[in-house]
């Protein structure tokens, strides 16, 4: 059985090689996505209970985060999504910024309010979300 203590790398190249940069130098500023920036939220497995390293884009809106699992507009959501749900306490890091955030998913309503502020961050979420008929689930990550 894997520890909490235990760090497992995604299986992703490209994602983990934007983790080992963001380690290597310390901030989510050394990577980016279409020139658009990222951060990193480090969360436990819902399965494993490992300690998982999920990149995703900067969506912020008066200090607080929003998570996306668009995962590029696939049928099923990220497995990060059920990690999220299982596991709501993170740690977020923007920048050389890390603090603890809570995690909460969005309902209708409040995600149709704050959708605008994730695809003004992120355009490609909104081809993402016209490509499924999944709703692209949106969490919302207070700091602690
Ligand atoms: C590849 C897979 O990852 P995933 O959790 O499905 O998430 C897929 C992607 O969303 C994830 O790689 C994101 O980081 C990709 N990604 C974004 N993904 C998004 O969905 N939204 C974004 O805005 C986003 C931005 C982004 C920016 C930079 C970057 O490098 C990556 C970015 C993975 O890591 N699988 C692991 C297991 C992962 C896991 O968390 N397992 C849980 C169980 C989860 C369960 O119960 O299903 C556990 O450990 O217990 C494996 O197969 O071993």
């Amino acid at each position: 059985m894997t520890s909490v203590d235990d760090y497992l790398p995604s299986p992703s190249d490209w994602v983990r090689h934007q983790v080992e940069q963001i380690a290597e130098t310390g901030t989510t500023a050394s990577v980016d996505i279409l020139g658009r920036p990222v951060v990193l939220v480090t969360m436990r497995g819902a399965r494993t209970g490992a300690v998982r390293k999920v990149p995703l884009m900067r969506v912020e809106r008066d200090g607080v985060y929003a998570a996306v699992a668009s995962q590029g507009g696939r049928p099923d959501h990220p497995q990060w999504y059920h990690n999220l749900r299982a596991h709501p306490e993170v740690e977020l890091q923007d920048g050389t910024d890390r603090f603890r955030a809570h995690a909460r998913e969005l309902g209708p309503e409040e995600r149709a309010e704050w959708w605008p502020v994730c695809v003004a961050a992120f355009p490609p979420y909104a081809q993402y979300q016209e490509k499924t008929d999944r709703v692209i689930p949106v969490f919302l990550l207070e700091r602690v």
